[in-house]
């Protein structure tokens, strides 16, 4: 069923990873899957502007269906294979809830960790000042303490809704995995290190665990002091 589906990605991107992983929770193994390198710019390739206008990945199709945003094809893939594989979106309403809610924090949490790690990707030399830099890590250190709140608040080992592995999971979990990639301490920040451990081995994130991160387990230490 998963041959008419193509997925054009990037290793270690947390958008590309989260389609990558609600695929999986779907049982939909064996899509067309080409792996592309940001560095080659071949995320601005034909082959890519045909399917996303944006020159970005993911870039994902099924069928005639072009769905880009990392987002909208989660979403897509869990109303269109809605019985199938894992219940990505509970029933309960308090979890629900909680999980849309969490879903779109995600994107604030997923922007101010880029604004650190890759500030100088993203600003140009003669733009930076440590004093932006400060303030964006300043900016990162109090999002994490939501983040801790939020963890806190549900108890130990539990997914980000609540009892149940939903698209708050597939979308935020890339997230996390990146914060302990780039060197997070998770003795100052236990309840993020707890719910990484309680996932990290889930079978759907490990069977698209970046290539590039197991040929090279080692991360960086950019947020060791954060
Ligand atoms: N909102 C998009 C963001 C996708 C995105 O930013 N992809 C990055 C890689 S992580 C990319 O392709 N960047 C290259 C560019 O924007 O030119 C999504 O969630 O799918």
């Amino acid at each position: 069923m998963a041959e008419n589906m193509t997925l054009l990605w990037g290793s270690g991107s947390p958008p590309c990873w989260r389609v990558m992983i609600a695929l999986e929770e779907k049982n939909l193994q064996g899509y067309n899957n080409k792996l592309l390198s940001f560095e080659k710019m071949e995320h601005k390739s034909q082959e890519v502007l045909d399917i996303n206008a944006r020159g970005q990945l993911p870039s994902f199709k099924h069928g005639d269906n072009n769905v880009n945003e990392s987002y909208a094809a989660c979403f897509y893939l869990e109303s269109q294979f809605k019985s199938q594989g894992t219940k990505l979106i509970p029933d309960s309403a308090a979890e629900q809830a909680l999980m849309y809610e969490r879903m779109f924090e995600g994107l604030t949490f997923y922007e101010k960790l880029n604004a650190v790690i890759y500030y100088t990707w993203f600003v140009p030399e003669e733009e930076r000042h440590d004093s932006a830099l400060k303030r964006n890590k300043e900016a990162l250190t109090a999002e994490l303490q939501l983040w801790e709140g939020y963890l806190q608040k549900l108890g130990s080992a539990s997914n980000l809704a609540g009892p149940s592995f939903s698209l708050a999971d597939v979308t935020v979990f890339p997230t996390v995995a990146n914060l302990f990639r780039f060197g997070l301490s998770a003795e100052r920040y236990p309840k993020l290190g707890e719910y990484y451990a309680l996932l990290k081995d889930r079978p759907s994130i490990k069977a698209s665990w970046p290539p590039h991160w197991l040929e090279n387990p080692k991360g960086q230490d950019t947020l060791k002091d954060i």
